[in-house]
C-alpha cells in the first residue's frame, strides 16, 4: 500500500471510495464538535471528496493534503472551481477563497502547514492504510495538532480476516491504542453497514460497522 498503489488506482479509476453524496455522519455529528464558523478544518488523504464543498459551505476554510494529482485536479474540474496554484517546499499548493489543497505526501506536512486548524474530518483516510501506516499517521497527526483540536474519524470493524484491506478494520481497540495516550476518546455511534454495501458482502464479510468517534486533543 505504498505511494505507487494509489497513483494506479487514481490513473485506473478505481476509486469505490468516493461518494457524490455528503457523507451522513459528517452531516450528522459536526455539530459535536462545536467548530465555529470561520475556523479551519484539516482533511486529510482528501481524494476528490466533496465533504470538502460541504465545509464550505458551513463557513469554514478547509485545508486538504492528497497524494494524487489526478484527484485534486478532477476535485477542482468537476466541481467548476479553479484554483492558483504554488509550489511550497514538498507540494504543489492549490488555493482559492476559503481552501488550500496540498498535493503531496501527508507525512510530509509540517506543523506550519496545518497546526491552525480546530478541527479535522477522517472518512477513509485511516482506514485506508496498512497497520504500520496507521501507527505512523496517528503519530503525525499528533506533532501536527495543537491541544483543543477536535478530530470527527469514521472507521470500521469487520474481521479483518474475512477480506483484505483498504479498507482495514480499526476497532475501538486500536483507536484507543492510536490516539488514548493524546486525545480523549468519545464513541459516538455504531451503524451495521453491510446491508447499505453489498459489495463488500460480496468480497466475504459477515459483519462491517461504522463507527464514529469524537477525538479531542489533549
Ligand atoms: C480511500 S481514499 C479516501 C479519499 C477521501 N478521504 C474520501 O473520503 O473520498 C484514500 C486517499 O488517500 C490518498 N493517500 C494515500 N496515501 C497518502 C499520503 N501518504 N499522502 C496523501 N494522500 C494519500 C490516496 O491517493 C486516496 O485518494
Amino acid at each position: 500500500m505504498d505511494q505507487a498503489f494509489w497513483h494506479e488506482r487514481w490513473r485506473q479509476n478505481q476509486i469505490g471510495f468516493h461518494a457524490e453524496a455528503f457523507n451522513e455522519h459528517l452531516q450528522r455529528h459536526w455539530p459535536a464538535l462545536q467548530v465555529v464558523q470561520g475556523e479551519t478544518v484539516f482533511v486529510p488523504l482528501c481524494g476528490k471528496s466533496r465533504d470538502i464543498l460541504w465545509l464550505m459551505a458551513q463557513g469554514y476554510s478547509v485545508k486538504g493534503v492528497e497524494l494524487s494529482s489526478v484527484a485534486v485536479k478532477a476535485f477542482f474540474a468537476e466541481n467548476g472551481l479553479s484554483a492558483h496554484e504554488c509550489r511550497k517546499e514538498n507540494f504543489t499548493v492549490h488555493q482559492l477563497d476559503g481552501l488550500r489543497l496540498f498535493c503531496g505526501d501527508f507525512f510530509q506536512l509540517g506543523f506550519n502547514d496545518v497546526g491552525d486548524v480546530a478541527a479535522v474530518w477522517d472518512r477513509a483516510s485511516l482506514v485506508a492504510l496498512p497497520p504500520v501506516m496507521r501507527a505512523a499517521y496517528a503519530a503525525r497527526m499528533r506533532q501536527l495538532l495543537k491541544p483543543g483540536t477536535r478530530i470527527l474519524l469514521v472507521a470500521f470493524d469487520y474481521p479483518q480476516w474475512e477480506m483484505q484491506g483498504p479498507p482495514f478494520s480499526v476497532p475501538t481497540a486500536e483507536v484507543g491504542e492510536l490516539y488514548g495516550g493524546w486525545c480523549e476518546v468519545e464513541l459516538l455511534a455504531t451503524k451495521d453497514v453491510l446491508d447499505d454495501e453489498p459489495h463488500f458482502r460480496q468480497r466475504g464479510l459477515s459483519r462491517m460497522q461504522e463507527q464514529v468517534y469524537k477525538l479531542t486533543v489533549d
